[in-house]
């Protein structure tokens, strides 16, 4: 059963946008509300109204634009300035009239910051939590207050400490958040002051972690077990500094690890896809390590994983990936045995039927190529054409006779060293399709473009498909650098049909010769995704 008194209350919008780089126009803002409601949290932090024109914006907006299933819309702001009425601070009628439901309230709850940043006295600053606490709740909105530095503060002075705790909760905030602002803490801290204050102040209790210590998950999940029973995440952990507490690690403990319903139903399912959409509005490339979401969380690389995941995926797997939307993935490297190739290739949709000889000879090839600077980790399109290889079921839609290159850079207005130029690259292949010698010119703006033209021109009136296929990454790697340019090179090649993209690897001690490698394949993993008849002849 769901336990609906348990808060996930999630800061993406105002905790997460401190993190340096993240820079949230008003429509992002409203994107990701919409995305943290789809995943199920109870409340949405939407920003500051009143400190910047866009949080203003998104709370005007939001009211008007989100129809929010599950969350209701938090607004953040201090408490009243020292020495001013709540009712006649501007700050707080900001937060009054934000149209928020909620107000999550940022108050001082260590004394040296009261005397030293607030630069008041102690009883001022309770009386500042008093009355904007009552004052918001006069004008019908719900408080919850964020007692900042509150772990360093309860070290330093307990009873200044739980004296905040108790005028929050006694004015009026159905939560008092319990805050490692410099994130310094560790769970063992944590759980024991979250215990102490409980028992001293009967407060419902909760915990929002910075992690500068790596620690704000466990941090939080030591809160719970203390009773806190409201927690404070951000998406993808993303915050000030370091970050806050994740989101969907937090969620995902407290769920499959803790048997807690904090979600509604049917919503941990969107984790992957919520915690991919997030990182792609805030413009951050996804974390593929990222506990849960990450790409990575279930791809398993180890030859002895993957022979007992063949008998049973519970054995290498601390959940099912499928609970939190995620999959499993076989990685195929130096690392490989038989199992790891024959798992990869269901996963590619062959049937090796069972022969170990097979994935022997796929295992053996492997390692060889790995050994020589090749990696299929990220290039599945060509393990799929080794394996059909090995199979009997070459993939060859044209035979290459030769390849060549040249460029041509003429330096203007007499070649400064960092000076304008012009280059251009000429590429022409000769080949063989369908029985027939072609050959073919093409220019590019560049060696891997020039030969990429050259190809498609060469083959383009017999398949015509190839008009779709795109080129979309090229991604050089230099291995033993120390050779210098001598070094062997590994490029990757992505295209994209539109319909999907695919990878595959080139090595060699050229740049142009790996690149071609790579390109060469591509072009016949196209072919056969477009479903052209193999050619077994040419
Ligand atoms: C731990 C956290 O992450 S809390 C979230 C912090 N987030 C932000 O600061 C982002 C948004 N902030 C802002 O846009 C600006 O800082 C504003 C609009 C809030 C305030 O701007 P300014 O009025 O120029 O003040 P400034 O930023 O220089 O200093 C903050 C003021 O708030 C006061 N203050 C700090 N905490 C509190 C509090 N809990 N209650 C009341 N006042 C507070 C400080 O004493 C300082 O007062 P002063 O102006 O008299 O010196
Ligand atoms: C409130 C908050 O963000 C903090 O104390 O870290």
């Amino acid at each position: 059963m769901r336990n609906d008194g348990f808060h996930v209350f999630d800061t993406t919008l105002r905790d997460g946008a401190q993190r340096e780089g993240i820079n949230l126009r008003v429509s992002d803002k409203l994107a990701i509300a919409a995305l943290l409601d789809d995943f199920g949290v109870g409340f949405i932090e939407g920003g500051w109204p009143g400190a910047n024109p866009k949080d203003t914006e998104f709370f005007q907006r939001a009211s008007q634009e989100l129809s929010l299933k599950h969350a209701q819309l938090t607004a953040f702001g201090a408490t009243r300035r020292a020495g001013v009425r709540a009712a006649d601070d501007p700050m707080v009628a900001a937060l009054r009239d934000s149209g928020a439901p909620v107000v999550t309230l940022v108050a001082k709850s260590d004394d040296r910051h009261v005397e030293r940043a607030l630069r008041t006295t102690l009883d001022e600053n309770l009386a500042m939590i008093a009355d904007t606490v009552s004052y918001l709740r006069e004008h019908g909105q719900r408080v919850f207050v964020d007692c900042e530095h509150f772990f360093d503060g309860y070290r330093h002075d307990p009873s200044y400490a739980l004296d905040v705790v108790r005028t929050a909760a006694g004015a009026g905030a159905d939560v008092v958040i319990l805050c490692d602002t410099n994130g310094g803490m560790l769970p063992d801290d944590v759980f024991r002051t979250v215990t102490e204050v409980r028992e001293a102040t009967g407060a419902r209790l909760g915990m929002h972690a910075q992690d500068d210590t790596g620690c704000a998950v466990a941090n939080t999940l030591a809160a719970v077990d203390a009773g806190a029973t409201h927690v404070q995440c951000t998406a993808n952990g993303y915050g000030e500094r370091v970050g806050n507490a994740d989101l969907f690690a937090v969620v995902g403990a407290l769920t499959l690890k803790r048997g807690m319903d904090v979600l509604p139903q049917g919503c941990l399912e969107e984790m992957t896809r919520v915690s991919h959409a997030v990182a792609e509005i805030v413009n951050l490339a996804p974390d593929t390590h990222r506990p849960y979401v990450g790409v990575s969380a279930f791809a398993h690389k180890a030859g002895l994983h993957a022979s007992a995941i063949k008998v049973d995926p519970d054995l290498y797997q601390h959940t099912d990936p499928a609970l939190v939307g995620n999959t499993m993935r076989m990685l195929v490297s130096d690392m490989a045995g038989r199992a790891s190739i024959e798992l990869k290739a269901q996963e590619l949709g062959l049937d090796l039927a069972g022969d170990r000889a097979l994935s022997g000879r796929v295992v053996e090839r492997v390692k060889g190529l790995e050994l020589s600077g090749y990696s299929f980790e990220a290039a599945d399109a060509s393990l799929e054409l080794l394996l059909r290889e090995e199979m009997g079921e070459p993939v060859r839609y044209f035979e290459t006779e030769s390849w060549r290159v040249i460029t041509e850079r003429r330096p203007r207005d007499g070649a400064p060293l960092f000076g304008a130029y012009e280059s251009l690259t000429e590429a022409t292949v000769k080949l063989t399709v369908k029985g027939e010698r072609v050959i073919a010119t093409a220019e590019g703006n560049g060696p891997v473009n020039a030969l990429d033209r050259a190809l498609r021109s060469s083959m383009e009136g017999v398949y015509t498909a190839l008009a779709g296929l795109e080129l979309v990454d090229y991604k050089v790697r230099i291995l033993e650098g120390s050779s210098g340019t001598n070094a062997i090179t590994r490029t990757l090649v992505t295209f994209s049909d539109g319909a999907g993209e695919w990878t595959t690897v080139g090595v060699g001690p050229n740049v142009v010769d790996a690149s071609w490698v790579a390109l060469e394949q591509a072009f016949n993993y196209g072919l056969l995704r477009q479903g052209y008849p193999r050619e077994r002849d040419v």
